[in-house]
C-alpha cells in the first residue's frame, strides 16, 4: 500500500508550535507522527506526516490543528510508492558527526579521522540520519553512558532507521533490540544493521511501546534509549521502570525544552533519578537512572 506525505513548511517559531500540537494530536487522536526537518540553507522547517490509507481525515485534522493555532498554510500530499525505500540512499544529505560517531549515507566518501565510529544509514522512510538534533544528542549522550556504565544488553525503543542501535552495538559490542511501531521503520532498521556488519547483535522487532513477548524474554536491560516525543515517553514510564535493570541508565529524546520538567518528573515518580540534560536546537536528551 502505497503511503501519503502531508506537508508544509513554517518559519521556525510556528514550526515549534505546530510540533507540540501535532503531537497532542498523535497522542490524543492518532495522528500519524509528525517529523519536521531544516533546510538550513533556507532556515525554513519542513513539516511532514506520512499517512497510510485513507488520507482525507488526517489532513482534515492537521489544517484544523493549524486554525486553531491561528496558522494558514497550504498543505501538500505527495504519494510515495511503497517500493524502493529501503535501497534509497542519503545521497545529497551531508555527512553528521556526533561525539566520536560519523553517520554518512551509503554513497558519501566522508572524510573519516582516527577513532571514528562510522555509521552508514539508508533511512528511507525511516527516522534517523543524524541530522535531527534529538538523534545527535542522543548518540553523545550514548556516547558517555557507554563509557562509564558498560552495559551489557541495551534497548532502542522507537528505532526508526536504527542509527542509535547500530552506535550501541558497534561502541559497546553488546546485544541489541530495536523495536518500533512501523513495520517499514523495521524493515530499514534491519537492512541497516545488516549494511553495517552488526546484524548479529542488532535484534528487529515490530512492537507499539512494549506490547510484545519478546521485552519479557530480553528484559531486564541495563541501557534504554527512546527518541520518540514527550507525552508517549510520559505514558511509558512505568513500562520503562518494569523492564529496566535496578541502576540501569535510559537515555529519552524527543523532547522540547520546555517539556523536560514534566518528563523528568514522570519519571521520577516511577523511581528514576535524573542525571544529566544535553540541550541541541531546541530539543533536550536526558540521562536517568533508575
Ligand atoms: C524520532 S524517531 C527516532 C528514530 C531514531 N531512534 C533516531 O533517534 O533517530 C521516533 C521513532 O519512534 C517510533 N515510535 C513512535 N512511537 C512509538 C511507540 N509507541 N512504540 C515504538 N515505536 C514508536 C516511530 O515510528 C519512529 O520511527
Amino acid at each position: 500500500m502505497s503511503q501519503t506525505r502531508l506537508h508544509f513548511t513554517a518559519n521556525k517559531v510556528d514550526a515549534d508550535r505546530i510540533f507540540a500540537a501535532l503531537d497532542a494530536a498523535f497522542d490524543e487522536d492518532g495522528l500519524p507522527l509528525a517529523v519536521l526537518e531544516l533546510d538550513e540553507d533556507n532556515d525554513i522547517h519542513e513539516v511532514s506526516l506520512y499517512a497510510d490509507g485513507d488520507v482525507d481525515p488526517v489532513e482534515a485534522r492537521v489544517k484544523s490543528i493549524l486554525a486553531d493555532l491561528g496558522l494558514r498554510k497550504s498543505v501538500e500530499r505527495e504519494t510515495i510508492p511503497d517500493i524502493d525505500w529501503v535501497s534509497r540512499s542519503l545521497e545529497g544529505l551531508k555527512p553528521v558527526r556526533a561525539g566520536r560517531f560519523l553517520v554518512h549515507g551509503s554513497h558519501d566518501r566522508a572524510k573519516r579521522h582516527s577513532g571514528d565510529l562510522a555509521i552508514e544509514i539508508e533511512a528511507g522512510l525511516a527516522f534517523g540520519t543524524g541530522h535531527h538534533g534529538t538523534t545527535a544528542g542522543c548518540l553523545e549522550m550514548l556516547e558517555q553512558v557507554v563509557r562509564r556504565e558498560r552495559p551489557r544488553n541495551a534497548l532502542d525503543l522507537g528505532t526508526g532507521s536504527a542509527v542509535l542501535a547500530i552506535a550501541l552495538a558497534k561502541l559497546a559490542h553488546v546485544p541489541v533490540l530495536a523495536t518500533d511501531i512501523d513495520p517499514v521503520a523495521v524493515r530499514v532498521a534491519a537492512a541497516n544493521a545488516r549494511l553495517n556488519h552488526v546484524k548479529a547483535l542488532v535484534e528487529t522487532v515490530t512492537a507499539p511501546g512494549f506490547h510484545h513477548p519478546i521485552f519479557a524474554r530480553r528484559a531486564p536491560f541495563d541501557l534504554i534509549v527512546a527518541n520518540i516525543l514527550a507525552r508517549p515517553l510520559m505514558r511509558l514510564a512505568p513500562e520503562m521502570a518494569r523492564y529496566i535493570r535496578l541502576g540501569g541508565s535510559l537515555v529519552l529524546s524527543g523532547i522540547l525544552d520546555r517539556q523536560r520538567d514534566a518528563v523528568i518528573s514522570a519519571y521520577v515518580g516511577q523511581s528514576f533519578r535524573h542525571v544529566r540534560t544535553l540541550h541541541r536546537e531546541g530539543w533536550v536528551t536526558i540521562h536517568l537512572k533508575r
